[in-house]
Formats: C-alpha cells, sequence, structure tokens
C-alpha cells in the first residue's frame, strides 16, 4: 500500500519525540525529502538528527505524527518502508571475526535477497574492498570498515540511504572516496540523505539543506538559497588617512577598526549593497585605496540561523 507523498523520498508530518525525562528531542517537525536528491541535515550536537534518523529506519518510536519512506507509511507498511532505506549509523557494527564477503551475504540474508540477487562481489567493488573480501573484518582500517558499513547498507538495494556522520573520524583521503561513491549511488537513483557537521561538504554536495535546532526544523531550501540568505556580508576598506572617528552610519551594522587606516564594515544585504556602503564612506570624506569583500558561506547562515532560533 503506498501513501499518499508518493512522489517524496521521504515524507515526515508533525512527528514529535518525547524521550523519557520529558526530553523533547523532535518539536512538531515536518520535512519531505524529494526522490533523487542528495538531501544534507544539518544541526549541532544533540539537535535531534539521529532520533529523526532512527524512527525512519523504526529503531525509535515517535510520540506523535506520522513518516512515510519512498510512499510506505512506517507505522502502517512497517515492512516495505524498513525494506526502502538503508542506513549507516556513527557505530561501526559488524561482527569482526567475519569477513567483509561473509558479512555482506549475512546482511542479505537477513534481509532476504535472493541468493541470485546477491551483489556481494560487486558492492565490494564500489566501495573499493574487493581484494579484502576475504581478510578478517578486524584487520580492516578504520575507513575501511566505514566503507564496508556503507556496503552492508546497500545490500538490499534501497531507494534511499542516509548516512549518519559518515566522515566523523576519517581523513580526508577516505572522505573523498567515500564521497565520490556516494555521487556515484546518486547517479544511480538512490536518493541519499547525510547528516554532517562538516558545512562545507553538505555545501558542496548536497542540493538541498535542512537544519535542526533544538528538535525544530529552522530551514528547508535549496542549498543555493540557504546560501544566499546568509544576510550579514562585511568588506574591508582601506582609505588613504588616519581613521580617527568610526563613520556612524544607520545602514551599518557595525564598523571595526582594523588597524589605523583600515576598517570592516559589517552591512545587511538587504538592506544595502557594497556600493551605497562605499558611496557612504565616501560622503563623509575618506578616499577609499583598497576593498575587498567577504562571501557569505554556510557558516554564516547557519550560525545566523541558529541563533535567530535560540
Ligand atoms: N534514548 C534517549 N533517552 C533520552 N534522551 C535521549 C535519548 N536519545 C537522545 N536523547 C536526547 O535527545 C536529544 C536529541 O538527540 P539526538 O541524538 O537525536 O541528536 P543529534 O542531533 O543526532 O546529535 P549528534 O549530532 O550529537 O548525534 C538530545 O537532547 C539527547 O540527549
Amino acid at each position: 500500500m503506498r501513501g499518499r507523498m508518493t512522489d517524496a523520498a521521504i515524507h515526515v508530518e508533525n512527528v514529535t519525540k518525547i524521550y523519557e525525562g520529558d526530553v523533547r528531542a523532535l518539536d512538531n517537525v515536518n520535512l519531505t525529502v524529494p526522490r533523487g536528491t542528495i538531501f544534507g541535515l544539518l544541526g549541532p550536537n544533540g539537535a535531534g538528527k539521529s532520533t529523526l534518523i532512527n524512527i525512519l529506519a523504526g529503531l525509535v518510536n515517535k510520540t506523535a505524527g506520522s513518516a512515510s519512506v519512498w510512499g510506505f507509511d512506517i507505522d502502517r507498511d512497517p515492512r516495505n518502508a524498513k525494506a526502502s532505506i538503508g542506513i549507516v549509523n556513527q557505530e561501526i557494527t559488524f561482527d569482526p571475526f567475519f569477513t567483509p564477503a561473509e558479512t555482506l551475504d549475512i546482511q542479505a540474508g537477513l534481509y532476504g535477497v535472493p541468493r541470485n540477487a546477491k551483489r556481494t562481489m560487486e558492492l565490494l567493488k564500489a566501495v573499493r574492498l574487493e581484494d579484502k573480501a576475504d581478510a578478517y573484518a578486524r584487520t580492516l582500517s578504520g575507513g575501511m570498515k566505514r566503507r564496508l558499513m556503507v556496503a552492508k547498507a546497500m545490500v538490499h538495494s534501497p531507494p534511499v540511504l542516509i548516512l549518519d556522520e559518515p566522515t566523523a573520524g576519517v581523513d580526508i583521503d577516505l572522505r573523498r572516496q567515500l564521497w565520490d561513491y556516494v555521487r556515484e549511488l546518486h547517479a544511480g537513483g538512490v536518493t541519499v540523505i547525510l547528516t554532517t557537521h562538516y558545512l562545507e561538504e553538505a555545501e558542496e554536495l548536497c542540493d538541498r539543506i535542512a537544519i535542526i535546532n533544538h528538535g525544530k526544523l529552522i530551514a528547508d531550501k535549496p542549498t543555493r538559497e540557504l546560501v544566499n540568505m546568509a544576510q550579514e556580508k562585511a568588506v574591508v576598506v582601506t582609505v588613504e588617512k588616519d581613521i580617527t572617528t568610526l563613520p556612524d552610519r544607520s545602514c551599518f551594522e557595525k564598523v571595526e577598526q582594523i588597524d589605523h587606516n583600515t576598517i570592516t564594515i559589517t552591512y545587511r544585504k538587504d538592506r544595502v549593497n557594497a556600493g551605497e556602503v562605499l558611496t557612504a564612506l565616501g560622503e563623509a570624506g575618506h578616499v577609499i585605496i583598497d576593498v575587498t569583500t567577504r562571501e557569505a558561506d554556510l557558516e554564516d547562515v547557519f550560525l545566523n540561523l541558529t541563533r535567530e532560533a535560540a
């Protein structure tokens, strides 16, 4: 049986989770992850990301609301919902005494994947572990284990793959390899959801980003729009003569002196543009000899949004 939102990979409606001890981990969250996206779920520690993912995976019971995976309601159709999702958790969970090939075979058995549909070697190749197929899993490096976890999550060919902070503690090379594989999966039609603390990474990888803070969804936008939302911008201006009194205009948010003839002016780009800021300085009698602007990045957006929502 299919849910109403069949065009969504994930659909979450008014979901609230209250843990024992009255901890409100999720507060009336509404979220739709379109099919075919790489979707970023960002938020500080304890924001509720893992709780949301674990609810979708059927590992945590929500207190209120409804959710569906690939059109399957997680309460009415848990089997199909679970079969539609693959999860890579923060912890590494497999038996260290099995080989990578055995680990994937066992996982395939758990999901009832028919023998002829088993993709063990194909998956091991995809995560560049084919030459480790018969090594003991405990002899794998941290990065290799991480990649084996991804292969394990893909054994039943789910249309949705969720990566919960997959690059925590993974070095830059391995991170890049992991992202290459994520892009390959995505190109093959898999919808990918990832939680990360690395904002640049989300900016680079994700089509769309949602931000969760204190259990509440505070943003959900195409990555570009979210980046454009950073309203505060800054220009660093060097003028000809020493600055004795700081220029004061209502359109400046903040003026800071860097040295005798250099100041940083912070302004809101929805109120003025850099040209107007410079014109205002000229009108105040300053002769500008150098200007640099600082582009906003996701970090700024994130800080602004979480500050506003605090
Ligand atoms: N089993 C539990 N019992 C009680 N409280 C819990 C439980 N699991 C999580 N919490 C609380 O719920 C809140 C959300 O936690 P959650 O793990 O979902 O956040 P997170 O965004 O995934 O954080 P992180 O980035 O650190 O993994 C936190 O306040 C956490 O302490």
